[in-house]
């Protein structure tokens, strides 16, 4: 049952040690996280688990939807989680206002499945930025052309689409008649994989023909306040017939290029390739004298198209990460600031001077 949703011989070994402590804990694949909790596949079906402690302060360091987690039971009947197994793969969000550090939105995702409508025109640039994204959360590309009973040349429009995605799968499908999805699947089986792509590009429609309508349906027990058993949707992490699981969390829809910096190099491999052999070091494949990509270019076996992007996508890179760098820095200085208040409140507990302390002095704080 674990290995159908993705357990395998290296999670087994990372949770060994912590069965070895304590051999009442089970491994569960969380679902869907909520406040205070979550609900996870086990063994034994659908659970619901709480958190204990505190969350962690780095937001990297929370429960997500693909995490593989160490769940024990309570003193009081219901169950929690101990721990997360270390993550193969995650797809995080850039900070909001609050927090510099990115949310993860999936964890341990073999495959991100990008969703391109043939009824629209292909925008190459788009494609490559999500095959960039794929690829810098740690997971492999696969394209697939959807809505293909409404466009007459689909060959040709693949051809287009894998020129975009070097080392990406790219198939066709029409999940109104059906064809290709059996092909797709196969492609699937046995992965966890997610689904990314613009709005109206046909996920939903995708997922409910790759998973059948029923599996989003399960049943969870509810542990923790002992409500006995309540119908929900584990519409984050759906179970595929053959083996492998669909994660489809809301966040991931729009997902940003957070962490895409070392994608850039994989979709735009034979840029990087060539670059190796201008002249410069640190050749901006502008003018430089010697610039092997730009002599690409010129005899026609690289598109300057490509190199526009390839350009694009690092400036866009540049800039989040540079306004990442202000946030994290604006949140180091109030956890500094945090601190120094906690140091002087605790000196003056030691003078007894502090509010509460029994001592006189009231500050204001
Ligand atoms: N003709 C045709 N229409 C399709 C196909 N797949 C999806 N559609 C239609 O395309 C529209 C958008 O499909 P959705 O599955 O909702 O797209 P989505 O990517 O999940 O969109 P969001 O939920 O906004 O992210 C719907 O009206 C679907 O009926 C297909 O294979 N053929
Ligand atoms: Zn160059």
């Amino acid at each position: 049952m674990l290995r159908r949703i993705g357990w395998d011989d290296a999670f087994a070994g990372a949770f060994r040690p912590y069965h070895a402590t304590d051999p009442r804990v089970v491994p569960g694949r969380i679902a869907r996280v909520d406040r205070g909790g979550c609900e996870l596949l086990t063994a034994d079906g659908p659970v619901r688990a709480g958190f204990t402690g505190r969350p962690a302060t780095d937001p990297t360091e929370r429960a997500c939807t693909g995490d593989w987690a160490v769940v024990g039971p309570t003193a009081d009947g219901g169950r929690e989680i101990r721990a997360l197994l270390p993550r193969r793969s995650a797809f995080l969000r850039s900070g909001s206002s609050k927090s510099a550090r990115g949310h993860v939105l999936a964890a341990n995702v073999d495959i991100s499945l990008i969703a391109v409508s043939l009824a629209d025109e292909l925008v190459v640039s788009r494609l490559e930025r999500f095959v960039a994204l794929a690829w810098a959360a740690g997971t492999r590309p696969v394209v697939v052309l959807t809505k293909g009973d409404l466009a007459s040349d689909v060959a040709h429009l693949a051809a287009d689409a894998q020129a975009a995605a070097p080392g990406a799968g790219v198939h066709a499908v029409s999940a109104l008649t059906g064809d290709g999805v059996d092909r797709l699947a196969a492609q699937l089986r046995g992965a966890s994989t997610v689904l990314l792509g613009l709005s109206g590009a046909g996920k939903s429609t995708l997922a409910n023909a790759l998973t059948g309508r029923e599996s989003q349906r399960v049943q969870s027990t509810r542990g923790r306040d002992g409500r006995g058993r309540h119908t929900t949707t584990t519409r984050d992490l759906l179970p595929l017939p053959e083996g492998g699981v669909l994660l489809d969390t809301p966040g991931l829809r729009g997902v940003g290029l957070w962490q895409a910096a070392e994608g850039v190099g994989a979709t735009f491999g034979e840029i990087e390739q060539l670059a190796q052999g201008c002249r410069f070091g640190d050749c901006g494949h502008r003018a430089e004298p010697g610039c092997a990509v730009l002599a690409a270019i010129e005899d026609g076996s690289v598109p300057q198209r490509r190199l526009d992007s390839y350009r694009k996508l690092l400036r866009e890179n540049e800039r989040l990460a540079a306004r990442a760098d202000v946030l994290l820095r604006a949140e180091q200085l109030k956890e500094w600031k945090r601190r120094a208040a906690q140091g002087r409140w605790e000196s003056d507990v030691k003078r007894g001077r502090a509010p509460g302390s029994g001592g006189r002095g009231s500050r204001r704080r």
